[in-house]
C-alpha cells in the first residue's frame, strides 16, 4: 500500500471504491479497487475470483492486473450498546465481526467506460467504423477468456473500458467464473438483468452464449445509443428478452449487422454464433477483420484448424438448406442430434474428469418462461414489441411455435413478477451476484484461491467441440432472489 499515493476516488461501487492511484517510483497510474465486507458475505469472494481471475488473464483487450492483497481486521458490531439499557449488567462483552479488505491493483483505463462514451454522445451516433473497431476488440477479448473457459457473465457497456489510445479492455470480472474452479461452484449468478439472456429467466444454466447475448446487448447499444430491451416494467423487460423482441437496427448500418445481431439475439443459445464463429466464419468476420489491429488478427490459429471451421460452417449452411428442402435424411440426423442434447455443451466435474455432455432437461419446472406462456402481455412499457421484429413472423417458424408463443397472453408470472414488483425498474441495471446459502464452510476456503487451468483447454478447438460450456450448478436462483428481496 504504501508504494502507492491516492490521487482520487474514480468511483464507488456496490461494495467499495474505485481510486486513481500512482506508484510511487515509476509515477505511473494505476486503479486501486478496495472493497470491505464481513469476511462471511459472497462480496469477500467476488473480489478474490476478480483478482485471480484477472491475474490469468494477460491480453491486449482485458484490464492488466497487477497485484492483489487482502487484509482481515476485527471489527465490533455495536448494536448491543443501543440496548444496553434493557441489560444494564449483563451486557459488558462487545461482538466482534471480522471485515476484510480486498484490494487490487489494475490497468486504468483513462477513456472510462463504454457507458460513459455512449452517454457524451448525446443521442449522435457513434460511426460505423467506431462501432466496428470497439466491437472486434471486445470479441478478441471475449475469445481469450472463453478459450481459458471462464464466462465474464457481467458484460455490459459499463464493464468494458477504454484506454486513452482508444483500445477496448474488458473489466470487472468481478462475476466472472472459471468453469473448473471451486469458487465457480460456490456461486450462482444472475447477472445484470438488461443484459442476462433468455435462458438465465428460465432458470437455466449460464453458458458461454449468454455472455455472447450480453455483447450484443453491448454491439446494439453502440448501434443505437440504446438499450436493445428498454421497458417500463419488470415485466416488460423479461418478455421482451424472452422473446428476443427488440426494435431493428437502423437501415443505414450494413446488413452485416443486421445479421449478426439477429443471430446474437436468438433466444435458443444454441442458434447464437460462439465467439470462435463470429470472428472466423460469421457472415460479419470479413467486416470485423479489416478493423482489427493487425497484430491482433488471428494468425495464431492453425492451418488445419481453419479448414475446419469454414467445412464446419458449410455443414452447417448445408443443413439448414438441407431444412428448407425438406430432405428427410439430413433433416433425421440434425434434429436426431437436436432434439436429444438440446444444447451441446461438455461440462467438467469438479475434479476435472470429463462427464458425459450435459442434457438441458426437456420439461424444465417453474420456469419463468413456462409461467410466462400463460402471461399476459399487457405492458405499458412494450413499444419495442410493438415497432420491433415479431419473431414469429420469422421463416421457419412452425404453426405450433407460433400458437405456443400466443399462449403466453395469459396469466400473469406469478412468483418472478411478484417478487419483482417491489423493485423500482432502474436496479435492473445493476449486477446481482446470488450466493449459495446451503454451502458447507468447509467448502470455502479461506485464503486466495487458486485457479486450476487445465492446459488441455487452452488449445484451439474445432467449432464441434466449441459449442458451449456451461457452469455445472443448477439451483433456483429465483428462490434465492426471493430470500434476499424478503429480507
Ligand atoms: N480499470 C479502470 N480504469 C478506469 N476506470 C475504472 C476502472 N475500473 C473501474 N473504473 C471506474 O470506477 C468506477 C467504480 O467501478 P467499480 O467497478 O468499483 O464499480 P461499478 O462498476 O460502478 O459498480 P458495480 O461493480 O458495483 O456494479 C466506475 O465508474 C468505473 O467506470
Amino acid at each position: 500500500m504504501d508504494r502507492y499515493t491516492v490521487l482520487k476516488v474514480i468511483g464507488e461501487g456496490s461494495f467499495g471504491r474505485a481510486l486513481l492511484v500512482q506508484l510511487n517510483t515509476d509515477k505511473v497510474k494505476w486503479v486501486m479497487k478496495e472493497i470491505r465486507l464481513p469476511k462471511a458475505e459472497g462480496g469477500v469472494e467476488s473480489a478474490r475470483a476478480e483478482a485471480v481471475l484477472l491475474s490469468t488473464m494477460t491480453h491486449p483487450n482485458i484490464v492488466a492486473f497487477r497485484e492483489s492483497f487482502e487484509d482481515v481486521y476485527p471489527i465490533h458490531t455495536n448494536w448491543i450498546h443501543c440496548f444496553s439499557f434493557l441489560f444494564p449488567l449483563s451486557v459488558i462483552a462487545l461482538s466482534f465481526q471480522m471485515m476484510a479488505i480486498c484490494t487490487s491493483v489494475m490497468e486504468f483505463c483513462s477513456g472510462g467506460d463504454l457507458l460513459q462514451k455512449i452517454r457524451q454522445q448525446n443521442g449522435s451516433l457513434f460511426p460505423e467504423d467506431v462501432i466496428l473497431r470497439w466491437f472486434s476488440q471486445m470479441c478478441l477479448g471475449t475469445k481469450h477468456i472463453h478459450d481459458k473457459r471462464v464466462l465474464h457473465r457481467d458484460l455490459k457497456s459499463k464493464n468494458i473500458f477504454l484506454t486513452d489510445h482508444g483500445t477496448i479492455k474488458l473489466g470487472d470480472f468481478g462475476s466472472a467464473c472459471a468453469l473448473n474452479s471451486a469458487k465457480g461452484y460456490a456461486q450462482t449468478y444472475v447477472g445484470t438483468p438488461y443484459y442476462v439472456s433468455p435462458e438465465i429467466w428460465d432458470n437455466q444454466p449460464y453458458n458461454n452464449k449468454s455472455d455472447i447475448w450480453s455483447l450484443g446487448c453491448v454491439l446494439y447499444e453502440l448501434c443505437t445509443l440504446r438499450h436493445p430491451f428498454e421497458a417500463r416494467s419488470w415485466k416488460s423487460l423479461i418478455l421482451k428478452v424472452c422473446r428476443g423482441s427488440y426494435t431493428p437496427l437502423p437501415s443505414r448500418l450494413p446488413y452485416e449487422l443486421h445479421y449478426l445481431i439477429k443471430h446474437m439475439f436468438k433466444t435458443n443459445p444454441r442458434d447464437r454464433p460462439s465467439i470462435h464463429t463470429i470472428l472466423s466464419s460469421h457472415r460479419v468476420s470479413r467486416l470485423l477483420h479489416k478493423h482489427l489491429p493487425e497484430e491482433q488478427i488471428l494468425k495464431k490459429e492453425s492451418k488445419e484448424l481453419t479448414e475446419k471451421r469454414v467445412n464446419q460452417w458449410r455443414k452447417e449452411e448445408g443443413e439448414k438448406v438441407a431444412m428448407f428442402l425438406g430432405q428427410k435424411s439430413l433433416l433425421n440426423t440434425t434434429t436426431t442430434k437436436d432434439s436429444d442434447i438440446s444444447f451441446k455443451i461438455s461440462s467438467e466435474n469438479r475434479t476435472g474428469n470429463i462427464v458425459a455432455r450435459k442434457r438441458w432437461a426437456k420439461e424444465p419446472s417453474n420456469t419463468v418462461l413456462q409461467v410466462f406462456r400463460n402471461a399476459d402481455i399487457i405492458s405499458s412499457g412494450d413499444t419495442a414489441t410493438a415497432q420491433g421484429s415479431d419473431p414469429t413472423k420469422e421463416e421457419g417458424f412452425t404453426e405450433m411455435q407460433k400458437l405456443e408463443r400466443r399462449q403466453w397472453d395469459k396469466d400473469p408470472p406469478e412468483r418472478l413478477l411478484s417478487l419483482l414488483e417491489k423493485a423500482p425498474l432502474s436496479t435492473a441495471f445493476s449486477t446481482y451476484i446470488i450466493h449459495r446459502h446451503n454451502l458447507n464452510d468447509d467448502d470455502a476456503p479461506d485464503g486466495p484461491e487458486e485457479v486450476h487451468v487445465d492446459q488441455n483447454r487452452l488449445e484451439p478447438r474445432s467449432d464441434d467441440e466449441d459449442t458451449d460450456f456451461e457452469e455445472d450448478c443448477q439451483f433456483d436462483w429465483q428462490a434465492e432472489l426471493e430470500k434476499m428481496f424478503v429480507c
